[in-house]
């Protein structure tokens, strides 16, 4: 019921539209109401009663009721449906920017396709409920107690006999919908599955190919398929079960009209005309409890994805901003962590970490791969929490900092670059869409982008695909480096951005942002040694410890891990070119 008060919550918004539908459904239900008296009228006074001069009024009054009925049968079904856009586009929304808030935890606990699923086929579940199953439950309460009243009025007895059956129809029905309720159910449970692996599919399409994986994936998606199709024919099975008893029982109570009201006319006790009227009203009566299961079923639809999309809605953040969070007006860059330590969920990643970067240093961090170098970076933007211990900017711990302040001061390079569909020029304003086209090819240059890019068909205005389709892994590094420079950010976190791109592009990429480096707080995770080793201090973690930490000469000195891991990245290199500096 509170889902129900949710989605009328949405659709309340919009409440002078809801109510002027509702006005013109009443009209309506008003006109179907007077249509079959009208009738009986034209039968007992007009056909046998021989009162010929009511025939052209009746007429007219029976056509004024059909044209009236589908004026408002249009203004009724454009106003519901006009609310259940609006509710769509406002859901929607919220769900959008709900998605934006959460934290990247609950990117992690759930799936693409899945959230995908939610924000189409439920919320569209929504929206049936409020454009078909909303007026139908309006429409049909009122036809049932109208019609009753109508009913009993004009014959007690042969309502009675009439309407004998109707509990029997009405408990068809609802048990139809116990059964066929679960059924949806399952099936949007089973739809997400579906949109899930399509998408996935889709995504690592090259994953999938390189790996010559096809027949694979195409047994995956066949077996999410198929049980997709099982799960809707065991829907309509369980309809075609019942479906079948509902009419049987509907067709029981004409045939018990028109066998005493045929037997009542016959002995003189009513008109023929109150049979003919009854014919009319019967099936206004039948309707809403053959339609019960129905309704209720789209009832429990809409409960069904109301719940699952306000699920996401009511997931709060695991990141949660402070009511004065901490909003300065300067920022300097310190960035220091005090005794860190963190888990994702049980996992524990990292140790009583200690770094101290004051504003305008450069720190190295390095290790083997699962070591935490990028737990220890996300936890500076304040991507998670940490478990124990502080992370402080400029002093202050970032869970006291106001989110976008803190975000908006920091550049980052992610490790798994992701480029939206949009020109190149476009991919590196989302650093700063204020930037000019002068500043953009400066970012560029400086990211060692803009050789390549003004070779590129139509230079900075050439779309790249999604995922940053028909570019090289380096040239769509480079283009994300360029996006974190033009942000101007005082803290600059690279997670291991120049993997990709040869050595030489590398040296000049450095080269470039030596200048660049000048007077922000720089984090550059690599595996290379030539990537950190200007760096004010190198940090070399093993487990999730710091186990070396230093400067360049200082850690060479110490001949430990990173003394080794020098050894083995420039043996060749020294055996060959031993003057040679790589930066
Ligand atoms: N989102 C996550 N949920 C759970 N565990 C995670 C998650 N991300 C990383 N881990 C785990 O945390 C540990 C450290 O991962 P992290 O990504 O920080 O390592 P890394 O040093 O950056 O590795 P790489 O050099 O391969 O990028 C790994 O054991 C990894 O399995």
């Amino acid at each position: 019921m509170d889902i129900l008060k949710r989605i009328m919550g949405y659709a309340w918004r919009y409440k002078w539209r809801l109510i002027a539908a509702t006005v013109f459904l009443l009209l309506l239900i008003g006109l179907n109401l007077v249509t079959p008296y009208l009738s009986k009228i034209l039968v007992d006074d007009v056909i046998r009663g021989g009162r010929r001069s009511l025939l052209l009024p009746i007429l007219l009054a029976i056509l004024g009721c059909a044209v009236c009925k589908g004026i408002f049968l249009y203004i009724r079904s454009y106003l519901f449906e006009d609310v259940s856009q609006r509710c769509l586009y406002d859901l929607r929304n919220s769900m959008y920017t709900h998605l934006q808030e959460l934290s990247f935890s609950f990117y992690d606990d759930n799936r693409i396709g899945e959230l995908m699923s939610r924000m189409t086929g439920d919320i569209e579940g929504i929206r049936m409920f409020l454009v078909v199953g909303l007026p139908i439950l309006l429409e049909n309460a009122i036809y049932f107690i109208g019609t009753s009243i109508v009913l009993f009025s004009m014959n007690v007895k042969l309502a009675l006999v009439t309407l004998a059956i109707l509990p029997f129809i009405g408990w068809t029905a609802f048990k139809l919908n116990k059964n066929i309720g679960p059924a949806y159910s399952e099936i949007r449970e089973q739809q997400a599955n579906l949109s899930t692996a399509a998408q996935e599919n889709i995504a690592g399409v090259r994953v999938v190919r390189a790996f010559a994986r096809e027949d694979y994936e195409i047994a995956k998606f066949k077996k999410e398929n198929r049980l997709n199709m099982e799960k809707n024919i065991n829907a309509g099975f369980i309809w075609s079960k019942y479906f079948p008893l509902i009419e049987f029982l509907s067709g029981f109570c004409a045939v018990a009209l028109i066998g005493y009201g045929g037997w009542m006319v016959a002995t003189g006790e009513i008109s023929l005309g109150t049979v003919v009227a009854f014919n009319g009203y019967l099936w206004m009566l039948i309707m809403p409890v053959r339609m019960l299961g129905w309704i209720v079923n789209v009832i429990s639809q809409a409960i069904i994805s109301g719940k699952r999309v306000f699920n996401v809605l009511d997931t709060g953040s695991s990141i949660k901003e402070k009511e004065d969070a901490y909003c300065p007006s300067e920022f300097r860059g310190d960035v220091v962590f005090e005794n860190v330590s963190f888990c994702y969920k049980e996992q524990p990643v990292l140790f009583n970490i200690n770094i101290n970067a004051p504003a305008g240093k450069t720190i190295g961090i390095m290790g083997a791969t699962g070591a935490g170098k990028t737990s220890i970076i996300n936890l500076i933007a304040r991507f998670y929490d940490v478990t124990a211990g502080r992370v402080l900017v400029d002093g202050v711990d970032v869970r006291d900092w106001k989110l976008s302040a803190l975000r908006s001061q920091i550049g980052i390079v992610m490790q798994d670059v992701f480029l939206f569909s949009d020109t190149v020029e476009g991919n590196i304003l989302y650093g700063n869409p204020n930037a000019t086209r002068e500043e953009v090819i400066e970012a560029a240059k400086i990211a060692c982008a803009h050789d390549f890019i003004m070779e590129m068909p139509q230079g900075y205005d050439t779309i790249i695909g999604e995922r940053g389709v028909g570019l090289s892994g380096g040239q769509k590094q480079r283009i994300a480096i360029a996006r974190a420079i033009i942000k101007n950010p005082k803290i600059l976190i690279m997670d291991d951005c120049t993997s990709a791109v040869d050595m030489e592009t590398e040296y000049q990429i450095q080269q470039a942002l030596q200048k660049l480096m000048k007077g922000r707080t720089t984090f550059i995770i690599a595996h290379r040694i030539s990537s950190v080793r200007n760096a004010d201090e190198i940090i070399f973690l093993e487990n999730g410890k710091i186990v070396e930490r230093g400067t360049h000469e200082e850690l060479l000195a110490k001949r430990g891990r990173y003394y080794e891991l020098y050894r083995q990245q420039y043996k060749d290199f020294e055996e060959f070119q031993p003057k040679r500096q790589v930066m």
